[in-house]
């Protein structure tokens, strides 16, 4: 497994420079004043450089949900009871649940994953790549170990792959298991040096004394556990969670397929933190959906140097906020392809000089 990470990171190149001069000199030619299309336009040319293709395309779009408990629920941290981990995963599929709903309503391909969910997953259409069921409790011990970390971690690459090969141009990740917004604050912790008082949120709206508990599982998971900020694959195993591993391997085995990654909430940035220190090159081919109501994702966008293309206080998770973000990537691509240039529509160009004054 070790040998697949490794070759996926060493796979992952840099923004394609010549796709995306070429991207953006077309958008200074597009019948509008330059510029004016904002952020599309800085998405367009992010797209060009990912795909190598100065006019890219999205052809299919595809989710993949990565699903795991976690021992740490034995302190009490969340809302929610830990069944429903388990119970909520053929409502994916069912589309009843939400990203079941949005992923339709884009018409992106949903791909479900059980990477470790605590009881026996067979749910029609559940792809089940169980490493472990659950996590340990990161109060007293580790998530897991570096094996069973690289192993989830394979999980991932091996389905974004698998994704890719079936012909996925853009791909969104998505999380489910009950507890993981602890994991995902001690993994911010781990890698900002930031204290428990400034990661921790509310995850699926626990009350003051929880939310005080909670701050006090983070802090003693790092007292614990003594995770190393310089080896991305120790805070994964020590702190992390198995769900969040695999999508950490999404992450990865995208950005080696040139496919542009739309993260959703705070667990995919936990993910993408774990990625980014496995790998700094495949930043580049991250794309930030939405700014989480979990508090701390801010600080998570931060480090990443990714900035949210929606605000809408969601905290769902599932990757519905990704979902949600995928026909902005889609629009992105078309005004490249489908406005026409000032010549080709033989309107006026625009004299620099007014452009100046105005
Ligand atoms: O994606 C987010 O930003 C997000 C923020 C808060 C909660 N969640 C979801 O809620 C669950 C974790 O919350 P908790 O309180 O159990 O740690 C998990 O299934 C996540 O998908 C997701
Ligand atoms: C119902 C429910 C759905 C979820 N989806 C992601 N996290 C969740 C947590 C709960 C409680």
């Amino acid at each position: 497994m070790e040998r697949l990470l490794a070759e996926t990171c060493a796979r992952i190149g840099d923004l394609d420079r010549e796709a995306m001069a070429w991207a953006q000199a077309r958008l200074d030619q597009l019948l509008k004043p330059p510029g004016s299309l904002g952020r599309l336009e800085e998405l367009a040319v992010q797209l060009a450089g990912i795909t190598g293709d100065p006019l890219p395309a999205i052809k299919d779009k595809c989710v993949i949900v990565m699903a795991g408990d976690h021992g740490v629920v034995a302190e009490g941290v969340s809302a929610a009871p830990q069944e429903i981990t388990y119970q909520i995963l053929p409502h994916f599929l069912q589309g009843t649940a939400g990203i079941g709903v949005l992923a339709r309503h884009v018409g992106a391909r949903l791909v479900v994953v059980d990477v470790g969910v605590a009881r026996p997953v067979s749910f029609p259409g559940v792809l089940v790549r169980k490493v472990r069921a659950g996590t340990g409790n990161i109060a007293r011990g580790p998530a897991m170990s570096r094996e069973e970390a690289l192993q989830a971690i394979g999980v991932g690459i091996e389905v974004a792959t698998e994704e890719v090969r079936k012909g996925a141009s853009l791909i969104a990740t998505g999380d489910m298991g009950i507890g993981n917004t602890t994991p995902s604050s001690a993994i911010l912790s781990a890698f900002t040096g930031l204290p428990a008082e400034e990661t921790v949120g509310r995850g699926t709206l626990v009350n003051d004394t929880v939310l005080q508990k909670k701050r006090e599982v983070v802090a003693r998971s790092l007292a614990v556990n003594r995770p190393d900020p310089s080896d991305p694959l120790d805070v994964l195993a020590k702190v992390g969670g198995l769900e969040i591993a695999g999508l950490a391997g999404v992450i990865l085995g995208a950005a080696a397929h040139r496919v542009p990654v739309l993260l959703d909430g705070f667990i995919t940035g936990a993910a993408a933190l774990v990625a980014a220190g496995l790998c700094p090159r495949v930043r580049q081919f991250l794309i930030a959906s939405h700014l989480s109501q979990e508090k701390a994702h801010r600080h998570m966008l931060r480090h990443l140097g990714l900035r949210p293309l929606l605000d809408f206080d969601l905290r769902l998770g599932e990757g519905t906020g990704a979902a949600l973000a995928m026909p902005l990537v889609e629009a992105a691509c078309k005004i490249l392809k489908e406005m026409a240039t000032f010549s080709e529509a033989r309107v006026a160009a625009m004299h620099e000089d007014k452009l100046l004054r105005s």
